[in-house]
């Protein structure tokens, strides 16, 4: 192997390669952390001011195939964000708003999702647990869970569990920081 320097190590006066040891170690992001973080992400770009969800549909070979998040149907303008419980349900959110399941899945950029693992910010509702089931999707990792709808949560686990699509909560024990500084390019020289 060749020295620091660069020098010949071997003898034959040629400089060689430096080792891949003297090179910097980096960390590799494991699948989960990689998918879960671009739900994350993709979460970050939701106009709810109180929820913000956002979903990452993977294919068998660890692909990308879908992104999605939560927000008001395509060219809608004026449509209430509210979750005011007092305000008429019109005025509210809920009527409206497009779960980062159904988007991710309107998103797919592969004929189709069966076989494919959902990553989900938040425990899927009820009817994006359909439509989960009815894309072929056939595992979801979820990371958090809302618990002021308890049926539909409820509603959504009974048929996952009952179509048999495994339920996975992501348990992350550190953070994912982006510092853009390392992410600069230094040259060879
Ligand atoms: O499966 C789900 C469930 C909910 N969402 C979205 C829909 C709303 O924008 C928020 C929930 O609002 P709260 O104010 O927390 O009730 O989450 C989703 O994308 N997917
Ligand atoms: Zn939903």
């Amino acid at each position: 192997m060749a020295s620091p320097s660069g020098s010949s190590a071997d003898g034959s006066g040629k400089a060689q390669e430096a080792p891949q040891t003297s090179e910097k170690a980096r960390e590799v992001l494991a699948d989960d952390y990689y998918f879960m973080g671009i739900a994350g992400l993709a979460a970050k770009k939701s106009k709810d001011p109180m929820t913000q969800v956002g979903a990452c549909i993977v294919n068998q070979e660890k692909k990308i195939v879908g992104v999605g998040y939560n927000g008001m149907p395509r060219d809608s303008k004026n449509l209430p964000w509210s979750r005011n419980a007092e305000k008429e349900e019109a005025e509210r959110k809920y009527l409206y708003v497009c779960h980062a399941e159904l988007n991710a899945i309107m998103n797919k950029n592969s004929a189709d999702l069966k076989g494919c693992t959902m990553y989900v910010t938040l425990f899927p509702c009820n009817e994006c647990a359909k439509l989960i089931l009815q894309a072929g999707i056939k595992e979801v990792v979820y990371f958090s869970e809302k618990n002021d709808t308890p049926a539909s949560t409820a509603a959504s686990k009974k048929m996952l569990e009952d179509a048999a699509v495994p339920l996975r909560k992501f348990e992350p024990k550190e953070a994912i920081v982006i510092d853009f500084s390392k992410l600069q390019h230094h040259s060879a020289k």
